[in-house]
């Protein structure tokens, strides 16, 4: 039987009839989880293009399921995907919450996320690459394999043996079709471009979702949301003082987004404590103040 080209939501979808999903059951601890990846997926900051893809996905892959519980036609679900966009803008993030979602309802059996970058799968003789790309594969089986930076992997051309990685992850989606979710991701422009040259590729990969850059605003409230996680607060002059970086900072966005702000944040938490520390009497909001000065400018 031949492949089936399904158009869902904007974007497409292969389907293969002879593969049918397995029987699924789901326990009380699947249905907690459920619960846990919805609320990490609702309380991001923004994303909501991102938000509404992921919905998308979850409710066309229960509905797969539901069907084959009524005994009308289903097929498993390619949801092998690209991820395009700056560091820091969510995308790891995202695939762990949708390892999870998957998870919940049968369509991965472990849903955890395998993160790696062209040094773990290019190796360095002949033969090495596809070996450490079937190990990584191994390792995200029941899962996700997360290739970071994966335009690296076309970097030197035919001749480089990142073409033997690309060519093992292409025959692995094959050999282990249903088992793993390969999700690779980059730069937009750089993964552009990859795809472009791979032409090959383009269609083993049906969703292709764009994390956008974050606003100050955002960025402002991934720092609240990551202070009150870690129990503590910004005062107003403390907030003032990063959205003054954030401004100064806003046109070297490659570097940063929410990965910037956790990095001033963290740097802050142990600013704060040598400051704190340094004070006779220590009371409960002198532990949980992050005050301007702990926020460094540099
Ligand atoms: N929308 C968001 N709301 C709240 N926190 C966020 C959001 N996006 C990212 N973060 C936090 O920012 C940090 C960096 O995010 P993440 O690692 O997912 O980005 P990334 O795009 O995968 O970056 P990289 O490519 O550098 O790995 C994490 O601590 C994550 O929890």
């Amino acid at each position: 039987m031949g492949i089936w080209p399904v158009f869902f939501e904007g974007y497409k979808i292969e389907k293969k009839l002879e593969d049918k999903p397995k029987e699924v059951t789901t326990t009380v601890d699947d249905k907690k989880l459920q619960e846990e990846a919805l609320k990490e997926l609702n309380s991001l900051i923004g994303l909501n293009k991102v938000k509404e893809i992921i919905q998308e996905i979850y409710a066309f892959s229960q509905l797969q399921i539901k069907r084959k519980k009524e005994g009308l036609a289903t097929e498993p679900i390619v949801l092998h995907m690209i991820f395009k966009g700056n560091p820091g803008t969510g995308k790891t993030t995202v695939a762990r919450i949708l390892g999870k979602l998957l998870k919940s309802i049968g369509v991965l059996e472990k849903g955890h996320v395998v993160e790696v970058e062209r040094a773990d799968l290019v190796g360095e003789y002949i033969g090495h690459t596809a070996h450490r790309v079937r190990e990584n594969v191994k390792k995200a089986l029941g899962g996700i394999l997360f290739v970071d930076e994966a335009y690296s992997l076309a970097r030197g051309g035919e001749k480089d043996f990142g073409k033997e990685a690309i060519d093992t992850l292409v025959k692995e989606m094959e050999d282990n079709r249903n088992k793993f979710i390969l999700i690779l991701a980059g730069y937009k422009h750089e993964m552009e471009y990859f795809l472009n040259t791979n032409p090959g590729l383009r269609s083993r990969f049906p969703i292709q979702i764009d994390f956008p850059d974050y606003t100050i605003d955002e960025l402002l409230q991934i720092a609240e949301v990551m202070v009150e996680n870690r129990q503590y607060k910004l005062t107003e002059s403390a907030k003032r003082k990063l959205m003054k970086i954030l401004i100064r900072d806003d046109n070297s966005r490659e570097i940063g987004n929410a990965r910037l702000v956790r990095n001033i944040i963290e740097r802050a938490i142990r600013k704060q404590a040598v400051r704190v520390l340094s004070k006779i009497n220590i009371t409960k909001e002198d532990l949980i103040t992050i005050d301007s000065i702990d926020i460094r400018e540099d």
